[in-house]
């Protein structure tokens, strides 16, 4: 069966998931798209795709089968809802959405409807790097994991469009994830220290350091870096028990020269995560012809985003803030525990 697919907001990542849909994977077809910017939507439509007035026009369209949410995330809450109400697999961008009241309310639909519809686009969870790694901690060769390094560094933002709260409620919310699944744990509470405040993103707060309190003890550090200039560049450490696990350096090409040895920096996300973002897709688009959804659930990203809101609560107070999540709804699965 060939999927067909609405794509709501296509703006950058919007533009490179349509590439995707259309030029990289089979079995699917983009029949739909919508934006805010009406021009927009039209020139990033592909050939025969319907360019709809707004997100329920797309979201209610018989030739929609699923739908793929690429807009801003305080837009999120809504387009999910009504994805919901209208019985559709939805591939929600991360943040799922920008207020753990929010993701309650995103939970609540889902479970009365009965059935997994959301993915959250994490796609951290699909890369074949991160994936290694996850299987060496799981395998126990090295004992507990005890601590997990995260250094998380875009080259820049978009000025204007990226706040000061989106170091926490928009780029860290993929460390909380991977925390969360590489380490089989949750986070139980967040402290937030800011550095000396770099000069490259004018009044943006930049960078910040976060410290992760796991449920079991292990904790997890975060560089946050949204203007770091000279590139994309996501690293990862675990420290366990008898040994360490990490990710390798991208591999590139190595250039030699008069200068040097070097070897290329991923530009940004799209660069880094093109293979991970293809992977996610081929696994969204099995389950969302059966009419579900698997990988990172609701529930994760309702994880995630209490962690981003004890975040900001701790830039604000300076002292550990502490998250309580709500009982994990069958729907999700069985809550996770790594027994010291
Ligand atoms: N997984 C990743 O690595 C990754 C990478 C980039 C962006 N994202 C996420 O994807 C989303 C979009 O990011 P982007 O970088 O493409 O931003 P963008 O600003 O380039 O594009 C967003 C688009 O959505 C449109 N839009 C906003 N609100 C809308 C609404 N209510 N209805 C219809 N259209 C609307 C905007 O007009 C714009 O064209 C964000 O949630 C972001 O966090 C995820
Ligand atoms: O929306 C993007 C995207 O999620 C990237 O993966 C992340 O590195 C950026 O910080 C964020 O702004």
């Amino acid at each position: 069966m060939m999927l067909r697919v609405g794509v709501i907001g296509t703006g950058m990542i919007g533009q490179d998931h349509i590439r995707r849909l259309t030029k990289v994977l089979s079995g699917v077809q983009v029949t739909a798209v919508t934006d805010i910017d009406l021009a927009r939507a039209a020139s990033a439509a592909p050939e025969g795709a319907q360019v709809f007035d707004t997100p329920n026009a797309l979201i209610g369209s018989d030739s929609v089968d699923a739908v793929v949410i690429c807009s801003w995330g305080p837009a999120h809450e809504e387009q999910l809802l009504a994805c919901i109400a209208a019985g559709k697999p939805v591939f929600c961008e991360k943040p799922l959405v920008t207020s753990a009241e929010a993701a309650l309310r995103v939970m609540e639909a889902e479970c009365a409807f009965g059935r997994r519809l959301v993915q959250v686009g994490f796609m951290r969870r699909f890369d074949a790097d991160y994936r290694r790694l996850k299987a060496v901690i799981d395998g126990g060769t090295l004992g507990l994991p005890l601590m997990y390094h995260s250094t998380h560094r875009n080259a820049s933002v978009p000025p204007g469009l990226y706040t000061s709260e989106m170091p926490l409620n928009d780029t860290l919310v993929h460390d909380a994830d991977i925390s969360r699944w590489l380490l089989s744990d949750e986070v139980a509470g967040v402290e937030v220290r800011l550095p000396r405040k770099s000069r490259q993103g004018g009044e943006l707060r930049d960078p910040h350091f976060v410290l992760l309190h796991m449920a079991s003890g292990a904790l997890v550090d975060v560089e946050i870096s949204v203007n770091i200039a000279y590139g994309y560049d996501i690293r990862g450490e675990v420290s366990c028990e008898t040994g360490i696990a990490a990710l390798p350096n991208r591999p590139a090409t190595v250039v030699t020269d008069a200068n040097g040895y070097r070897q290329a920096i991923p530009e940004d996300w799209r660069e880094r995560f093109i293979e991970a973002y293809d992977q996610e897709f081929r696994e969204w688009i099995v389950a969302a012809v059966q009419g579900t959804a698997t990988g990172p659930s609701t529930w994760d990203g309702y994880a995630a985003t209490l962690v981003a809101d004890a975040a900001l609560r701790a830039v604000d107070s300076g002292v550990f803030e502490k998250i309580t999540m709500r009982d994990k709804p069958a729907l999700y699965g069985l809550p996770v525990s790594r027994a010291a």
